[in-house]
């Protein structure tokens, strides 16, 4: 394949770069940043708004109903109006009673010098300006009796639209829904939404000992660790673990799975031992590198390919190190390209002080899952036992991960920000 094909917008810095060439970890944030711009955005989907939780919504939302939609009464009680209150001074008034209103009632025009029993959420009839609560009037033959301090204009009535107009602007574009913007949407009797069609995601684990007859069988950690990530994002995941280390079994499911993914992730075989597989086999179908190793510690093998438009993640096998790389690298560009809004797809960070030191070599930034808990009214960081990039235990004790730069030092107390370690 020829790899200057271009994609829609190439940045300078995408064009392929001979292989081997390793980057550094800003040098690989950044050909993953100009990896995303030039990507297509996501497509549209029209879903039911009983679908919509967890999806990123494709249109600005504004009010086409007020809220409240009309004025209605905030107690069960009598509507009445103010001005059949008598200015003699007396403490108490009688008005007879008229029908009683429920929500969903168009009532008609209010009769001066009566009550009409109301509940809540029913619209006041034209004419009434005063609710009064049901418990604080006491009944007769046919009427109320009231204290006449309770008589106040707008009293226990909410006013259409005092919650929002017809106009105001309720949601953006870029917003992952939940249960508080479906609400909303509710509120606007809104059945069909605009969102963005999730990515299919094909993750692909290889290595001979993984097949569940191998001599020595290792159990494929990385697809479901991998799978679990990306469906919490809502993102759509195929999968397969090719247990061989066979170049044409990979190739025939590299291309089973690019046939069905805007996206593929590929797990193992991507270092340089004989039967590291990975590399060979995607330059053979055509791909293109766009970087080859990362010095970080752990996921140095970490590769980034595009075989035509679509991106394809190499990661390591250990899966520690595969881990950290999905995490630190893989989710943030999923993120960046889902329409999410800017905001919401930045990873969060944990800041807080050190409670060890660590020098990260002159050759690698080190990416170090760390336990972060409040300490007064300071965040700590503390290391998690046995972080090798092959461990995964460190990351049920982490709440981030701490990025230390090559060549840079943190000393007990130092102030460090990590990011955050999440479902999502
Ligand atoms: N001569 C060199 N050897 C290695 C280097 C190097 O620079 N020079 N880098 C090391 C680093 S760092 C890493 S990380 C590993 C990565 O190797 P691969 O990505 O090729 O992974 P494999 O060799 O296939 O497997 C490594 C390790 O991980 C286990 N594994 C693989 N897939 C899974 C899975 N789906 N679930 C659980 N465990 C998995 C596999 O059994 C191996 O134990 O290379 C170093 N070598
Ligand atoms: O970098 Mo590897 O990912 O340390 O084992």
């Amino acid at each position: 394949m020829d790899c200057s094909v271009p994609l829609s917008q190439p940045p300078a810095f995408l064009k392929p770069i001979p292989v081997p060439a390793m980057v550094d970890y800003d040098e690989a944030q950044a050909i993953l940043s100009a990896l995303a711009d030039a990507l297509d955005g996501p497509q549209i989907d029209i879903i039911p708004l009983a679908q919509a939780n967890g999806r990123i919504l494709a249109e600005n939302v504004s009010a086409t109903t007020p809220r409240p939609e009309a004025d209605i009464s905030a107690m069960d009680g009598y509507a009445f109006c103010c001005a059949d209150i008598p200015t003699n001074g007396a403490h108490s008034i009688s008005l007879p009673l008229q029908d009683c209103i429920v929500a969903g009632d168009q009532p008609s025009t209010h009769n001066r010098s009566t009550a009409a029993t109301i509940l809540t959420g029913a619209r006041i009839p034209l004419g009434a300006d005063c609710v009064i609560a049901r418990e604080r009037v006491t009944m007769g033959d046919g009427v109320i009796h009231l204290n006449t301090a309770d008589a106040l204009v707008g009293k226990n009535i909410r006013r259409a639209g005092e919650e929002f107009p017809v106009g105001h602007p309720l949601l953006k574009v870029g917003q992952k829904l939940d249960w508080r913007h479906i609400s909303l949407l509710a509120s606007q009797n809104i059945k069909h939404l605009a969102v963005y069609k999730p990515y299919r995601i094909g993750v692909l684990a290889n290595g001979a000992e993984l097949a569940s007859d191998a001599p020595d069988y290792r159990a494929d950690i990385n697809t479901p660790m991998l799978c679990a990530m990306l469906e919490s994002m809502g993102l759509h995941v195929q999968h397969h673990t090719v247990g061989s280390d066979s170049q044409a079994e990979l190739r025939d499911s590299v291309n089973e799975l690019a046939a069905q993914s805007d996206i593929i992730i590929t797990t193992g075989g991507i270092s340089v031992g004989q039967t590291d597989n990975v590399l060979p086999v995607m330059e053979q179908l055509g791909a293109c590198c766009l970087f080859r190793r990362v010095k970080i510690r752990p996921g140095k093998p970490f590769t980034l390919m595009r075989q035509a438009e679509t991106p394809v993640f190499c990661l390591p096998g250990n899966p520690g190190a595969a881990a950290i790389c999905t995490q630190i690298f893989v989710l943030p560009f999923l993120r960046s390209i889902s329409g999410t809004n800017p905001q919401q797809a930045a990873s969060p960070t944990l800041s807080g002080r050190s409670s060890f030191a660590f020098s990260s070599p002159s050759d690698a930034t080190c990416l170090i899952p760390v336990h972060y808990a409040q300490s007064g009214k300071e965040g700590v960081f503390s290391l998690v036992p046995s972080q090798g990039a092959s461990d995964v235990l460190c990351f049920s004790h982490a709440s981030g991960i701490l990025r230390i730069p090559a060549g840079q030092t943190i000393k007990v107390g130092d102030w460090c920000a990590a990011m955050a370690l999440s479902a999502v």
